[in-house]
């Protein structure tokens, strides 16, 4: 009995042995939802796996969102929330909300996750160093530009200073807060900020955590999970796809065609979801390749 449990283990470790070697130094930036953290346990389980890539020699970047977190404190204040297209609509007072929820907060809590590990993690916002440069941007209804208040498009990223933290072994963590040249800050969706990060670092691969188990083929049936797709065959479905999942799938389509090899969504709500993705044969979830 005790073999045999230990021969799976060992078998587990073999299965791996290739993966570990084909990502040895990779660098995999890994978008958390704030969907994917409700659970304590689930939390400290992503914790777990964030450091254990770092441990084996992967260098991951974790680029956070917070969405339920942001609106269960705005209900607290008292503060009125909607959606445009998928995006939160800013109100300057929403926005000193964001910012406290999202830097000050969902980071912390991260980063005090994972330093439970060793000191690896540091936490930065987008505005820190200039990492995320944005402009206001508009949401898009039935063609029409519609105003949606701070919410911000990238338009330049820095990645000095992640760099620096990865080359000195430390595990970057970071809100999807930006600034713009002239010192406002923007309200970003963390799968776009994500993908902007994941390109600017020129990154192995992205994942996407999130609450279902990937791309559905024929949502809202949820029978059958598209594997692996192209991105040109991506860019036809796009136009098919419903709410939280156009920024998802625009952020894997923008990471792929921007020279990140593999764009992948997965299910943060299965524990050790990370680790199923890189070190198995099998691989969950969806994955978009290059056409
Ligand atoms: N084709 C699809 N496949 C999977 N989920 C879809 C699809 N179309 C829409 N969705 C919805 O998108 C949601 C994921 O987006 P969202 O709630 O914004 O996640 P997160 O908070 O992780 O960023 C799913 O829970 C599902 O309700
Ligand atoms: C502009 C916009 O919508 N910003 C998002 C930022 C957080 C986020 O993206 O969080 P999830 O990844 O958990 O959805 C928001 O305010 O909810």
């Amino acid at each position: 009995m005790r073999l045999s449990t230990a021969q799976t283990k060992a078998a587990a470790l073999t299965e791996a042995l290739p993966w570990l070697t084909r990502y040895h130094g990779a660098t995999v930036v890994i978008k958390y939802g704030g969907n994917a953290m409700t659970d304590d346990a689930l939390k400290e389980g992503f914790a777990e796996d964030v450091a254990f890539l770092h441990q084996v020699g992967l260098r991951p970047v974790v680029v956070h969102g917070g969405g339920p977190q942001i609106s269960s404190a705005l209900g607290k204040l008292g503060i009125e929330s909607t959606f445009t297209a998928g995006l939160r609509v800013t109100t300057p007072e929403a926005m000193q909300v964001v910012r406290m929820v999202l830097t000050g907060q969902v980071n912390r809590d991260i980063v005090g996750l994972v330093n439970r590990h060793g000191p690896f993690a540091v936490g930065m916002s987008g505005e820190d160093a200039h990492l995320f440069t944005a402009v206001r941007k508009h949401a898009i209804v039935d063609g029409e530009p519609v105003d949606i208040g701070q919410v911000g498009e990238i338009i330049k990223v820095d990645p000095g200073a992640v760099r620096a933290l990865l080359d000195d072994g430390r595990i970057p963590i970071i809100s999807s807060v930006a600034r713009s040249d002239d010192g406002e800050i923007y309200n970003v969706n963390a799968d776009t900020a994500a993908a902007a990060l994941a390109v600017a670092l020129q990154a192995h691969k992205m994942i996407v955590l999130t609450d279902v188990e990937g791309l559905y083929a024929n949502w809202p049936d949820d029978t059958d999970v598209i594997d692996v797709l192209t991105a040109d065959e991506l860019a036809t479905l796009m136009p098919t796809l419903s709410s939280g999942m156009v920024p998802k799938m625009e952020a894997c389509l923008t990471a792929v065609q921007g020279g990140v090899p593999h764009a992948h969504v997965l299910d943060g709500r299965v524990p050790h979801s990370l680790l199923l993705e890189i070190f198995t044969n099998e691989g969950i979830g969806t994955m978009v390749r290059p056409s």
